[in-house]
């Protein structure tokens, strides 16, 4: 830290807030600590009485929070990001696209266990919107060792550390098991629930096949979504445990390899995900029509987004997986899905 006259420190950090008071009016910070004096700022301080100024003295091989805020950002961002001009000295990474937020967690690690570099991000796999902050970057003191941004950009070459990946559009068929349903016992409700759901990230819903709890009726209506051109594939019910629940059973028999049937999600352990060849078969337990947020919530951006869904992704729910049913839903801002 050093004093100079202010005329002289243009391009210069100042090391402390300067504070103004304007009688009846004002009182607060003109100038923050870590501010770069330019020219236009010189009668400014000049009328607050600042003839002198204390400023940084620059050392080789140190940079100010500012810029180093700005090249961790770049080192980590990537695709579907935009990056915010820093504000005393961070820098946020915004969604540039509605998408699946990506996290790297295992580089999030080692750029965090650099000392003095901060980067805190939302959780992994969640759905965001185009403008919501995804991630904060800075530095902890005014100036740093540019060493250790240089071990951030080290680890940056890793594409896509930090990225937002967009929702495909998917064209969805929706089988309908129940045979209350298919006689007209009762009125479907669960087709409008998941069309919402899937219209809500673009995707069109081509067909909707009601069949009774009939496994060779299942699988048909399967195999008939695909000739039509379904791209996934969503059923309705008949996931638990009594003699008419043969959905998984229906599914089976159109020749789908099966991932998972059950997972450790409340509301949601019913659910089942499958594929016939290429085209995701969700089993949906009837939860997913009663209550507000479900399994199908977590998993569906993520098919959307392109994920391969595995046993494992499906496990690893558990941590999270347990709905709080809150008066008001905040979901996605909750920890239910936090695991996946
Ligand atoms: N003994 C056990 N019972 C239940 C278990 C269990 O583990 N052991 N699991 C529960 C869980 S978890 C769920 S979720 C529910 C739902 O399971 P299903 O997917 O088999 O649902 P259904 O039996 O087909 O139907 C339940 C209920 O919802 C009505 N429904 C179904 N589809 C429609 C539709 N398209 N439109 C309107 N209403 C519909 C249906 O008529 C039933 O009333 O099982 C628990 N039970
Ligand atoms: O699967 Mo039920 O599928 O937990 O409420």
């Amino acid at each position: 830290m050093r004093a100079i006259r202010v005329e002289e420190a243009v391009g210069n950090i100042l090391c402390h807030d300067i504070t103004k008071i304007v009688p009846g009016e004002f009182k607060g910070t003109a100038f923050k600590k870590g501010h770069i004096v330019t020219k236009g700022d010189i009668p400014e301080l000049l009328k607050l009485g600042k003839e002198h100024i204390y400023v940084w003295e620059f050392k080789k091989g140190f940079v100010h929070e500012n810029e180093a805020g700005l090249r961790i950002a770049r080192a980590i961002r990537g695709l579907g990001l935009i990056l915010t001009a820093p504000n005393e000295g961070k820098v946020n990474l915004v969604a540039a696209t509605d998408g699946m937020c990506m996290i790297d967690e295992d580089c999030l690690l080692k750029i965090n266990m650099i000392e003095e570099i901060v980067v805190a991000t939302r959780s992994n796999k969640r759905p965001v919107k185009k403008g919501e902050v995804i991630a904060g970057v800075r530095v902890v003191p005014l100036v740093i060792d540019e060493r250790k941004i240089k071990l951030v950009e080290d680890i940056g070459y890793e594409p896509n550390i930090i990225s937002v990946k967009p929702f495909n559009f998917c064209k969805v068929g929706i089988i309908t098991t129940g045979s209350e349903v298919y006689h007209g016992r009762i009125q479907d409700k669960f087709g409008p629930v998941v069309t919402a759901k899937a219209e809500a990230y673009g995707c069109k819903v081509i067909e909707q096949i009601i069949v009774p709890d009939d496994v060779e009726l299942i699988a048909r209506a399967a195999n008939t979504l695909i000739n039509h051109g379904a791209d996934l594939i969503l059923t309705t019910g008949g996931m638990s445990v009594d003699p008419d629940d043969v959905t998984p059973s229906g599914i089976k028999k159109a020749g789908a390899k099966i991932i998972s049937y059950g997972a450790p999600v409340l509301p949601g352990s019913m659910f089942m995900v499958a594929y016939l060849g290429k085209v995701p078969v969700l089993g949906l337990p009837g939860c997913v029509m009663y209550n507000r947020v479900t399994v199908f919530d977590l998993i569906l951006p993520q098919v959307l987004a392109g994920e391969a869904i595995d046993r494992s992704m499906i496990v690893r729910l558990g941590m999270g997986g347990l709905c709080l049913k809150c008066e008001v839903c905040h979901y996605p801002a909750c920890s239910f899905g936090t695991g996946a």
